[in-house]
Parts: structure tokens; C-alpha cells; sequence
């Protein structure tokens, strides 16, 4: 597809269905990483096939575990119970997750590997994780600026550290986990609040022994050094960040009722769902059930009047994916929803605070910008504008979902990164009933 290629979303008329959550993107990368460092066989169902873990599955064939594709969403993945030096420059594309989570995972064995990015990834801060690894004893070699893609790991022997997060990142938290389950002793991280625990709870389906203490509003996660991995059998549960989108759609597109199947529920993902029940929406979830080690369920969302609310910060961190689709139904809410302590969005694909304030204001939102936030105030909105989205997915599908319930159509320019994360976003959309072309 070319660079200047756009999409169109359209006024819908009403959206009807039911589908299936794509695989989630986070344990989709984790279930290919875990199972590259494993030793023996990892069955991979229902993995997120989309751009950003085709980039992760070539990496870990290139450090040295035999990665196969049995049917759609069924991989397996053969490890050796340790990474080696790849021949070539590993390219993650557009993922954060990939490379740091690759970044901490190689860190352990005596490799070489430069990882690059895209475009977007490129202007991303690693030293974030490369700092705490660097203090376990890796070396890291900036081909370019500091900080920035293209970065050169050399692994190697490492001690364990005790660290202490400055921001809840699960990514900075993966990379540490799984480099120290090659460090001497025990390596101890303290979060003040919570991030996405799919890597402690992946690692204990490893085989690995990992110490959680619930401190606080955070916890203390302990794992000790010279544990090895077992393959295993891993299903991926539906992703509720992809799952936002539909629903989305359908909380502000007037007569609709779309339900999303087996999504998955862990707490520190899910807020984005108790945040619009606060704003009033009509979201039900039925089916809960187990799948994969973590809850799913059915989510169900019906047309709402919504009004806006002042979104707790403690959320951010279980909705940091889901503000760009959060602030495009909070446009079609009564009234200003307040989303603060969010500073972090400006370090994602984008900078996702100004993106959307700059894409919601040219589809004549009323928008304020602050320096960790914004503050939409709802209303009818008229759209007709072309939005640009940085190559960033989510950016994209909030704006067209936006412009499916706006007065005139929406358009977005780059809108191929969102196989980053949905492959299959437009013809699941349409489906369902949107006019997106
Ligand atoms: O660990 C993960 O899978 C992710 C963690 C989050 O990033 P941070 O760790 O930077 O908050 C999130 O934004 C990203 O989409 C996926
Ligand atoms: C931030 C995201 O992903 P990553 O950090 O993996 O690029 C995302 O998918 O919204």
C-alpha cells in the first residue's frame, strides 16, 4: 500500500453483530518470546497475526528458535532453552513491545543483536529499559542518537538488581523479568501501581517461580536468577484494546448493538469498559469464563446517550492503549470528560495527546490540551476533515470510528498501520454495518 493512501469512514446507519476479539497483542508477542527461550515445543492458539507480531515471530526464528505457522492463529514455536546471535539487524517494525521486550529477553546470553524500527519506532525512548539492563551488566552501543533506534545489545553475565518504577510500564517490567531469569541472584521490582501482569503470569506457565506481594495500590515481584523455561501449550485471549473499537462504534452510532466475543477481562486491561459504564453506557458482559489463564467474556454494547466524566487516574495505566478511542466516544458525550495523568501517550507510536487533540479539533470538537492530558467537551460533530495519524493504528481507527456516528465523513491518512494491530479491522467493521472505504 502507498504512503498516500486513505481511508474514509462515513455516517453509518446502525451497527448489528456479533465477532470474535482478534488475539491480544501483548500476549501474542509474550507467547513467541517465552516460547523462542523455552526449551522444547510452545503450541500457540489463536495468535494476533498482525504486523507487529509477525515482526517478534521473525525475530525469534533469527535468535535461533524454529518458528512454524500450522493454520491461522496456530503456531508453534521450538526453543533451545537460549537465544543466539542473529546473521542480520533485527527489525521489530512498529513495536515498543517487541524490541524491549526482545531487548531484556537477549540480555542474558552471551549475543550480539541490533535491533532497529520503522519510522515511528525509531523516535521512541529505550533507555528506559536499556538503563535498568545496563545496570544488571549489559553493554549497549547507539548506532545512531542516544537513546534511539538502532541500539546494539551485547548480552552477557548479569546480577541481579532491585528496581523501582518511575512510570507503570509493563514493557520496562517484561524486559527486566526476563532478563533476570538469566542473572545471578534474585531480582526484586517494586511498582507503586500496577501494570499489565501477562509476563508473571506467562512465566509461572513457563515453569518459573516469581514472588508477587501486593504493597500498597502496587506490588513487589521477585523472580530469582538461573531459572529455565518449559514449553507449553498457550491460547491467546481476545484482545480488549482491538475489542474497543467495535464497541466504540457502537456506543455512538445511534440504533446499534454489537457484541464482542471473548474478550479478555484481567483487571489491569479492562478499565476502558468500567470507564464508559461511568459515562453511562450500555455494556454487559456474559459469558465470563477462563481461557488461557485469564477471564473472558462477551462484551455487549448498545447505542448510549453519554455523558462526561472526569476518568480516574489511577486507571491510566489498565487504559493507557484506550484513550484515543475513549476521547472519540467522549466527543458525542454531554458535556467534558477529563483525562489527566496520561502523560505517557506521548510516548506511543505518536504523541497520542496531540494527535488526537489536533485530529478531534479538525472534526470541530471543542478540545483543551495539558501537558499529561486533555479535556474533550461533547456534542454533534461535524467532521469533513482528513485527520493525519503519524503511523499510529489507534489513532487511526479512533478517527474512524469517530466518523461513523459524525455529520460528514472522516478520513485518515496511513491508515495501513492498522495491521499492526487488526489486520481485518475494515472488512470486521463493515460487517457489522459501518461504511468505511
Ligand atoms: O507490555 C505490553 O504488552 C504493553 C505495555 C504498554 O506499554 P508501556 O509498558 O510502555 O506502558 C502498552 O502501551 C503497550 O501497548 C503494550
Ligand atoms: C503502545 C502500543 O504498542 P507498542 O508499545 O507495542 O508499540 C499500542 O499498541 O497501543
Amino acid at each position: 500500500m502507498s504512503e498516500s493512501k486513505t481511508f474514509i469512514a462515513s455516517p453509518s446507519p446502525s451497527l448489528k453483530g456479533a465477532v470474535k476479539a482478534p488475539g491480544d497483542k501483548s500476549i501474542s508477542h509474550r507467547s513467541l518470546i517465552f516460547g523462542a527461550m523455552a526449551e522444547g515445543v510452545t503450541e500457540i492458539d489463536g495468535l494476533l497475526e498482525g504486523d507487529d507480531i509477525l515482526a517478534t515471530a521473525r525475530a525469534m526464528a533469527s535468535l535461533g528458535a524454529k518458528v512454524e505457522k500450522f493454520g491461522q492463529g496456530h503456531w508453534k514455536v521450538t526453543g533451545k532453552g537460549r537465544l543466539q546471535s542473529p546473521n542480520d539487524t533485527i527489525d521489530c517494525g512498529n513495536a515498543g513491545t517487541g524490541v524491549r521486550l526482545l531487548m531484556g529477553a537477549v540480555a542474558g546470553y552471551p549475543v550480539n543483536v541490533t535491533f532497529d524500527g520503522d519510522v515511528s519506532l525509531r523516535k521512541r525512548p529505550m533507555k528506559r529499559v536499556t538503563g535498568p539492563l545496563a545496570s544488571m551488566g549489559a553493554r549497549f552501543d547507539w548506532k545512531l542518537d542516544e537513546d534511539r533506534l538502532p541500539v546494539e545489545v551485547k548480552g552477557g553475565k548479569l546480577t541481579a538488581i532491585d528496581y523501582v518504577q518511575s512510570v507503570a510500564s509493563a514493557q520496562i517490567k517484561s524486559a527486566i523479568l526476563l532478563a533476570a531469569l538469566n542473572a545471578s541472584g534474585t531480582t526484586r521490582i517494586t511498582e507503586p501501581e500496577k501494570s499489565r501482569d501477562h509476563t508473571e503470569r506467562m512465566l509461572v506457565a513457563f515453569g518459573a517461580k516469581v514472588d508477587v506481594q501486593e504493597v500498597g495500590e502496587g506490588w513487589v515481584i521477585a523472580l530469582e536468577g538461573g531459572q529455565s523455561l518449559r514449553g507449553t501449550s498457550v491460547s491467546v485471549p481476545g484482545d480488549p484494546s482491538s475489542a474497543a473499537f467495535p464497541l466504540a462504534a457502537a456506543l455512538i452510532v445511534p440504533g446499534s448493538e454489537v457484541t464482542v466475543e471473548g474478550v479478555m477481562l484481567n483487571p489491569l486491561r479492562a478499565a476502558l469498559f468500567d470507564t464508559w459504564i461511568d459515562m453511562g453506557a450500555d455494556l454487559t458482559i456474559t459469558n465470563r469464563q477462563m481461557a488461557g489463564g485469564e477471564e473472558v467474556g462477551d462484551v455487549t454494547a448498545r447505542y448510549s446517550r453519554l455523558k462526561g466524566i472526569v476518568v480516574p487516574e489511577m486507571r491510566a495505566a489498565a487504559m493507557i492503549d484506550e484513550y484515543p478511542v475513549l476521547a472519540a466516544t467522549a466527543a458525542f458525550a454531554e458535556g467534558q470528560t477529563v483525562m489527566r495523568g496520561i502523560g505517557e501517550m506521548r510516548v506511543k507510536e505518536s504523541d497520542r495527546i496531540a494527535l488526537m487533540v489536533a485530529g478531534l479539533r479538525a472534526c470541530g470538537v471543542e478540545v483543551e490540551e495539558e501537558p499529561e492530558g486533555f479535556v474533550v467537551t461533547g456534542g454533534p460533530v461535524k467532521g469533513g476533515a482528513t485527520v493525519d495519524t503519524a503511523h499510529d493504528h489507534r489513532i487511526a481507527m479512533s478517527h474512524l470510528v469517530l466518523g461513523l456516528a459524525a455529520e460528514h465523513p472522516v478520513a485518515v491518512r496511513d491508515p495501513e498501520m492498522i495491521a499492526t494491530s487488526f489486520p481485518g479491522f475494515v472488512a470486521l467493521m463493515n460487517g457489522l454495518g459501518a461504511k468505511i472505504a
